[in-house]
């Protein structure tokens, strides 16, 4: 935590000491602790609406004893400390419950986004070996389906009612006796959750993290979001909570400090209907990718909402300046941008609060973090450079590592400095600049996509010979995915309708077998792909030709 009222950035950084108990759990940290001031239990933790506008309030009280309850009857069911629980569910009360009741138990909790197609679950669920899942009567089918291939997962708990090898999740909750539960003794540098991620070649990794990562967020949280807490905070993002962005940089940080949290993730990003829901709820804080502001500035006069933030952090792609001037327009407030990934978040940022807020710049090293440029030796470059942005270790909000990967773990790293794999330069005050990013890695309305894994999802479909995807400038979406793919059947290329149909059925196929929101919004379909002599698809070629 950020020392008491920094008056500057330089006083904040100076001032500031790590204070991580050696001994730490995320789901007591969250919870628990506000339930032992007096009226802490009773105090709002998660407020719910719904999709067809039904507002629920769940007070810390209820998640402690709902996360205790679904711990007991996890362990019932043979999940042990160290146990991976998966947790399939949009931004919701059992979601929160469901990570709470994973730390307490010691397990490790999985986020998987809704939104994954078929594939993508089954890769990371058996990749995780997760033994419990967490879902709701959308998506439990699918689980179900892909149960048979999964010789680890031995429990399925559904909200909504229980459905085949499936049980009804709350009726197991109720059935639970949390009278004599107490939370595992769990080390700061213990595992707690894996969020997969992805980089350019080969599978999604699961990044693995400890209980100390929490904590490591909360600078990162506090001066971005104006010295977070204040008296009448409330929290939104309309980004999902199963990344890194809404369960660590919103969901948990805010808990910690027993601030409520706003649950709604429309179907559909909506800016007007953002703005109502964040009128109605006096919402004070958000974080807003930059693609979501983009959709927010698309609206008119947008004072008649009423809406008061008190914040916006912003991260994931580039804000730029343009925002930056509508967010003073239009909210009366200095969009604060931040950077991280999933591997080691929250590192850098800014605070307008706390002094000037250089146009562009993704801000400043966050107190606790010492980020540098550096180069293909990992030595640090002077101000003015270009080269890689990379995070000393040790930092506690960096990753235990890649699960099961040892070796994209050894090269995710140059000597004692994380690289992050975007590069930038840093100037003499310290700010830092983006540039671009060092690998083929897709960055699209804030998710990371890697095209690898578009590709693989694309050659599975019959009417597709070899298929190269790329991250091409999109000016909503920071970038889209492009494929480009050669037909099986040639006569495809000088057909435009059979190349229209196809494209259409191609999109929908990626979306079902990868995930909804990383599908090529572009298809070109071409007689070949430019190769490397050694058989590597050239998409820089593919960038450049757009
Ligand atoms: C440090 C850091 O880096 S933190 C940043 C981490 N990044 C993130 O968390 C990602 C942030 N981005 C977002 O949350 C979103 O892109 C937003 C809010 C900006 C915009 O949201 P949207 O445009 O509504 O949707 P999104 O980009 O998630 O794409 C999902 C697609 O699935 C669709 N979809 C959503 N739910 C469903 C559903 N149940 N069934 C079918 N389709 C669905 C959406 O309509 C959208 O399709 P379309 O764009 O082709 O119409």
């Amino acid at each position: 935590m950020l020392p008491d009222s920094p008056t500057s950035w330089a006083d904040a950084r100076a001032r500031f000491r790590w204070d991580i108990p050696a001994r730490t759990n995320i789901g007591v940290d969250v919870c628990d602790r506000h339930c032992t001031a007096p009226d802490g239990a009773e105090r709002p933790a998660i407020i719910v609406e719904d999709a067809d506008g039904t507002v629920t309030t769940t007070s810390f009280g209820d998640l402690k004893d709902q996360s205790d309850r679904l711990a007991v009857a996890l362990a019932a069911r043979g999940v042990q400390r160290g146990d991976r629980v998966a947790v399939l569910l949009p931004q919701s009360v059992e979601t929160a419950v469901a990570h709470i009741a994973a730390y307490k138990l010691g397990c490790v909790a999985v986020p998987l986004f809704v939104l994954f197609g078929e594939d993508a679950l089954e890769y990371r669920l058996a990749d995780s070996g997760a033994r419990a899942v967490v879902t709701d009567a959308a998506n439990v089918g699918r689980v179900l389906d892909l149960k048979a291939r999964l010789p680890d997962l031995s429990c399925v708990l559904t909200a909504g009612g229980a459905t085949g090898a499936a049980e009804d999740l709350h009726a197991a909750m109720d059935a639970a006796d949390p009278s004599g539960f107490s939370p595992a003794d769990t080390a700061a540098d213990d595992p707690a959750v894996i969020i997969y991620t992805s980089g350019t070649t080969g599978k999604p990794k699961g990044a693995l993290h400890a209980h100390r990562v929490l904590r490591g967020h909360l600078p990162g949280v506090e001066m971005p979001h104006e010295l977070f807490p204040k008296e009448g905070d409330l929290f939104w993002t309309p980004a999902d909570w199963a990344w890194i962005g809404g369960l660590l940089d919103v969901l948990l940080p805010a808990l910690f400090h027993g601030v409520p949290v706003l649950a709604h993730r429309a179907r559909k990003f909506d800016a007007e209907e953002a703005f109502c829901l964040m009128a109605r709820h006096k919402v004070r804080n958000v974080f807003m990718p930059p693609t979501a502001l983009k959709m927010l500035r698309q609206v008119k006069d947008p004072a008649r909402f009423g809406v008061r933030l008190r914040s916006i952090g912003s991260g994931g792609e580039t804000l730029g300046r343009e925002l930056l001037d509508w967010g003073r327009d239009a909210l009366g407030l200095t969009i604060n941008e931040f950077y991280g990934q999933t591997e080691c978040n929250l590192v850098l940022g800014n605070c307008a609060g706390l002094g000037e807020v250089r146009e562009g710049s993704m801000g400043r090293a966050i107190p606790g973090h010492t980020v540098a440029i550096i180069d293909d030796t990992g030595t640090e470059l002077p101000a003015g450079s270009d080269g890689h942005i990379a995070v000393k270790a040790p930092d506690p909000v960096m990753f235990l590592g890649y699960w099961n990967k040892p070796e994209a773990t050894a090269e995710k790293f140059i000597g004692d400095w994380l690289v992050t794999g975007d590069t930038g330069r840093m100037d003499d005050d310290g700010w830092f600049w983006f540039l671009g990013r060092a690998d083929d890695v897709i960055t699209t309305a804030g998710y990371r996509v890697g095209p690898g894994e578009v590709e693989d999802a694309l050659i599975r479909h019959p009417a597709v010979r070899l298929a190269a995807a790329v991250g091409v400038p999109d000016p909503d979406r920071t970038e889209i995915v492009k494929a480009f793919i050669v037909p099986a059947d040639t006569a495809v290329l000088d057909d435009p309708d059979r190349q229209e149909a196809l494209a259409a059925e191609i999109q929908e196929f990626v979306k079902t077998r990868m995930a909804r929101h990383a599908y090529p919004r572009r298809i070109e379909f071409v007689a070949d792909l430019p190769m490397t002599t050694t058989g590597k698809i050239q998409r820089k070629v593919l960038r450049e030709h757009g």
